[in-house]
């Protein structure tokens, strides 16, 4: 039997845009685009993992809000899960895997290369952002689009 591995990313809102993080790391898919995370460790929640993940990477704290609907297969065995996250404290650095990294407004999104597996997502989130969803600290996510687990 194969077991999925998940690979958590964030979609992390600030100030009504995105976070893009552009890979460095492995030669396939540097220079692509992808929402920060990286794979759970034993014993860890997706919500535990995102935020040490964006620690180490980015230098910042997050707290992660909800999963955005949806799993999308990488590399066996891993899929990918997405969560929200608000930035609670510090500035992004690409510190690890990372050589740029750019804040997007809804309506330029598309202007990377994200990767494939990430596309649906960037939407949704995209959608969410231009829903002002995210402006509020208590927020409040519509349970069509998301769901807490
Ligand atoms: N983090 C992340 N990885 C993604 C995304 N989309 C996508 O195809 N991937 C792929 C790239 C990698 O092959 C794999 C995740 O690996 P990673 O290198 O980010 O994970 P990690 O930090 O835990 O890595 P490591 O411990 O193996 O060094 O999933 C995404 O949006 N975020």
């Amino acid at each position: 039997m194969t077991t999925v591995r998940v690979v958590v990313g964030g979609a992390v809102f600030d100030r009504g845009r995105l976070l893009a993080a552009r890979r460095s790391a492995p030669p396939e898919l540097a220079g692509r685009w992808e929402l920060p995370g990286g794979k759970l460790e034993p014993g860890e929640s997706a919500r535990q993992a995102l935020v040490r993940e964006l620690r180490e990477e980015l230098g910042v704290e997050v707290e992660p809000l909800a999963r955005i609907d949806g799993e999308w297969p990488l590399k066996p065995p891993y899929v990918l899960h997405v969560w929200t996250a608000r930035l609670l404290a510090g500035e992004v650095r690409p510190l690890q895997d990372h050589d740029e990294l750019r804040w997007l407004t809804p309506d330029r999104v598309d202007e990377v290369d994200w990767l494939e597996a990430d596309r649906p997502a960037v939407a949704a989130a995209a959608r969410l952002l231009s829903a002002g969803v995210t402006d509020s600290d208590t927020p409040s996510v519509p349970q069509e689009t998301v769901r807490d687990h």
